[in-house]
C-alpha cells in the first residue's frame, strides 16, 4: 500500500495500522498517559518554589492558565501546603514510571506482534506462489527481503513508535507551555517549526539513500548465494578472485550509501543542540526585552518547552532512523506485491489415491517464442512405470512438471482418472508425489532428518527408516558412521558421494509413502555397480508404485512398462524396451551408443 513513500506521517501510520490495529492506537494512549502525568508533576514545582518563597502557602499567578490545575486541586479540598505538593509530586512521578514501564512493555509487544505477522506473511506468500513463479523471481531478492529487509523493517517499525512516543511528549508539553506562557511558546514553536523545514530536506536524500541501500542488499545477496553454491567451481578455475571483484564492487557501493547516511547523521546531531539554544536565547530575549511578563511564567514555559524542545530532538532522531530504515517497507511491499499477483490456483477437491491412470491429454507448452511441447498425449497407469527419453531440451522435465502440477500447459489438460488436474487441490496431490530430482536435495542435517523429514523418532518411524535405508543399499554405509543415523551431512550433502545423496533423497520420498514416484534422472551421477543397485530397487519398486522415470540412462529403463521418446516437445514413438529398439532407428542408435 504504501507506494508514493512520501516523508508522511499518516500514510505510514496507515500501513501499520492495517498490520497492528488498535494495538497502535492503545500505544499512543499510553504515551498520552505517561506524558500528562509527566507535564503535570513538572508544572507543581511553581507552586512548590512559590510556597517556598512564601512561606508555606502556594500561590498560583505565575502559573498563567495552569492555575486550573491548583484550583481544581483546591476545589476538592486538598490543601495546598509544601507537604502536599511535595506529596503530590511524588505520586505523579512514581505513578508516571509504573505507566512509563507499562507503555515501553507495551510497546515491545507491538513490534513483536508486527514482525510476527509480516515474517508469518511473507512465509506464506512464498508458500503459496506457483513455481513458475517462483522461477521468476530472484533468489538474492527472496533472501535479501526475508532476512536483511525484515530485520530493518522491525528497525523501522520500533523508531516509528518511539518516534509516536516523542510526538505526543512533544505535544504535550508544548500545550502546557501555551498554558503557562501563550506568547511565549508561541514564539518558541514557530521557530522549532522552522528548523524542521531544514530537517526535511535531509530527510528526503535519508530515504532515496535507504532505497538504494536496499536494492544494493538484493544484489548483495545474490552474488553471494551463487559464491556459496557454486564455490568449487570458481575455486577450481581459480574465477573465485574475479568474482571477489564483483562482489566488493557490490560492498563498496553499498559501504559508500551506508557513509551518506552517516554523513546526512552527522548534520543533524551536530545541528541540533546549538539549534535549540539559539533559539530559547533569542525568544527568551525578545519575551524578556519587549514583551514582558510575568517571570515565573516564563521559567515554568522555558521548562516545559525546554524539555518539549529536547523531545523535538529525540523525536528528530527517531524519525531520522525512521526514514533511514523505509527503504526496507519499499522493497518488501514490492516483494508481497509481486508474490500476490503469483499466487498458485488450488482446486477444491482433495485428492485421495490414484485409482486408474494419469493422461497427459493435448498439451501445449511455449517459453516466450520457444516451443517446448505441442499437443502431447501420454498415459501413465497406475501402478506401472513410464520413461521419457530425448535429448536434451526436448521437454522431458517440462512434461514432468506438468504432471505434477508444477507449471500450467498453455493448452491441454491433465487428468487424474478422468478429472482434471485443475480441479484438485495441488497440496493434497503432491503429498502423494515423490520427487527424486536431477540435483539431489540434501539438507545440512542428520541422516535420520533427511530421510525422515524431521519426523519423531519414534520405535515406528525408526523401524520404518531402516527398511527404507535398506531397500536404497545405504544400510551398511549409516552403520559404519560412528554416529549411525544421527551423522550430518554437511551442507547440500558436502560430507557424502553423489550416489549416496540420491540414494538419500530416494530414501526420503520412500519413507514419505507416496504412491507417484517421479525420477528425473535419478541414476545420472552413480556409479555403474550403484546403477545396477537403484535400477534393481526401481524394478522393486515397480508396481508398488505410479512411476514416471527421466531417464539418459537407458539401462535403468530396460523393463519400464513404456518409453515416451520426445524430440523437440513431440512424442516421436512409444512402446516397451524391445518395441522400441525394434521400430525406432533412433532410439537404436542411442542403445548402440551407451553400448547396452
Ligand atoms: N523456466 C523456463 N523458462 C524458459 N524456458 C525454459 C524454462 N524451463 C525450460 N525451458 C526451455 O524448455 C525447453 C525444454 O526444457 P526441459 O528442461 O523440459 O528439457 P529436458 O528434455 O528435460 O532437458 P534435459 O534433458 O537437458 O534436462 C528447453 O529449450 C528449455 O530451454
Amino acid at each position: 500500500m504504501i507506494s508514493k513513500y512520501g516523508n508522511n506521517l499518516l500514510q505510514y501510520f496507515r500501513y501499520y495500522y492495517s498490520i497492528v490495529g488498535n494495538k497502535l492506537l492503545f500505544s499512543i494512549c499510553l504515551s498520552i498517559i505517561v506524558s500528562a502525568l509527566d507535564g503535570l508533576g513538572l508544572a507543581m514545582f511553581m507552586p512548590f518554589l512559590q510556597s517556598v518563597a512564601n512561606e508555606g502557602k502556594a500561590a498560583n499567578d505565575s502559573m498563567g492558565n495552569l492555575h486550573y490545575v491548583i484550583d481544581a486541586i483546591k476545589g476538592i479540598g486538598f490543601p495546598l501546603t509544601l507537604g502536599s505538593i511535595l506529596a503530590t509530586m511524588v505520586i505523579l512521578f512514581s505513578f508516571k514510571g509504573f505507566m512509563r514501564y507499562v507503555e515501553v512493555n507495551y510497546t515491545a509487544g507491538v513490534v513483536y506482534f508486527f514482525m510476527k505477522k509480516l515474517r508469518h506473511k511473507l512465509v506464506n506468500k512464498l508458500q503459496n506462489i506457483s513455481y513458475r513463479g517462483f522461477t521468476k523471481l530472484e533468489a538474492g531478492i527472496i533472501q535479501n527481503n526475508f532476512i536483511a529487509e525484515v530485520q530493518k523493517m522491525s528497525q523501522a517499525v520500533r523508531s516509528y513508535l518511539l518516534y509516536c512516543q516523542a510526538m505526543v511528549m512533544l505535544i504535550t508539553y508544548v500545550s502546557f507551555s501555551l498554558l503557562a506562557n501563550f506568547q511565549f511558546a508561541l514564539l518558541l514553536a514557530v521557530s522549532a517549526g522552522l528548523t524542521n523545514l531544514l530537517y526535511s530536506r535531509i530527510y528526503k536524500k535519508l530515504q532515496e539513500t535507504s532505497y538504494k541501500i536496499s536494492e544494493n542488499g538484493n544484489n548483495f545477496n545474490a552474488y553471494m548465494i551463487q559464491a556459496v553454491h557454486y564455490f568449487k567451481y570458481l575455486k577450481a578455475t581459480n574465477y573465485l578472485g574475479t568474482y571477489s571483484v564483483k562482489l566488493k564492487e557490490v560492498i563498496d557501493n553499498t559501504e559508500a550509501l551506508s557513509k551518506k547516511i552517516a554523513r546526512y547523521n552527522s548534520i543533524t546531531m551536530g545541528l541540533k543542540e546549538p539549534m535549540i539554544i539559539l533559539i530559547v536565547v533569542i525568544v527568551v530575549y525578545i519575551q524578556a526585552t519587549w514583551l514582558g511578563g510575568n517571570l515565573g511564567s516564563i521559567i515554568l514555559s522555558l521548562i516545559l518547552f525546554y524539555r518539549a524542545l529536547n523531545f523535538l530532538v529525540v523525536l528528530q532522531q527517531y524519525w531520522q532512523n525512521f526514514i533511514q530504515n523505509t527503504g526496507s517497507i519499499r522493497s518488501i511491499t514490492k516483494i508481497e506485491k509481486a508474490m500476490s499477483k503469483m499466487v498458485e490456483f488450488q482446486g477444491a477437491k482433495e485428492f485421495d489415491t490414484l485409482r486408474k491412470e494419469i493422461a497427459v491429454v493435448d498439451v501445449s507448452l511455449t517459453y516466450g517464442k520457444n516451443t517446448v511441447l505441442q499437443k502431447t498425449n501420454i498415459i501413465i497407469p497406475q501402478k506401472q512405470t513410464v520413461a521419457f527419453v530425448g535429448e536434451s531440451g526436448s521437454g522431458k522435465t517440462s512434461l514432468a512438471n506438468i504432471i505434477m502440477g508444477l507449471i500450467n500447459p498453455d493448452k491441454g489438460t491433465v487428468l487424474l482418472d478422468g478429472i482434471s488436474l485443475t480441479e484438485y487441490n495441488l497440496d493434497s496431490y503432491r503429498k502423494r508425489i515423490g520427487y527424486i530430482s536431477q540435483d539431489p536435495v540434501i539438507f545440512n542435517d542428520s541422516i535420520f532428518n533427511n530421510v525422515t523429514f524431521w519426523a519423531e523418532p519414534t520405535p515406528a518411524n525408526m523401524k520404518r527408516f531402516w527398511e527404507v535405508i535398506d531397500l536404497v543399499s545405504l544400510k551398511e554405509f549409516v552403520e559404519s558412521q560412528e554416529q549411525k543415523e544421527l551423522t550430518k551431512l554437511g551442507d547440500h550433502g558436502l560430507l557424502i558421494s553423489g550416489g549416496q545423496k540420491q540414494r538419500i533423497s530416494i530414501a526420503r520420498e520412500m519413507f514419505k509413502n507416496v504412491e507417484i514416484l517421479v525420477l528425473d534422472e535419478a541414476t545420472s551421477a552413480l556409479d555403474s555397480e550403484t546403477e545396477l543397485m537403484i535400477q534393481e530397487n526401481i524394478e522393486k519398486l515397480h508396481g508398488h508404485y505410479t512411476m514416471l522415470v527421466i531417464a539418459h540412462r537407458l539401462s535403468t529403463i530396460k523393463n519400464v512398462d513404456k518409453i515416451y521418446l520426445l524430440d523437440k516437445g513431440n512424442v516421436v514413438i512409444s512402446g516397451d524396451f524391445e518395441n522400441m529398439v525394434q521400430n525406432s532407428d533412433k532410439f537404436k542408435r542411442m542403445v548402440a551408443l551407451q553400448g547396452l
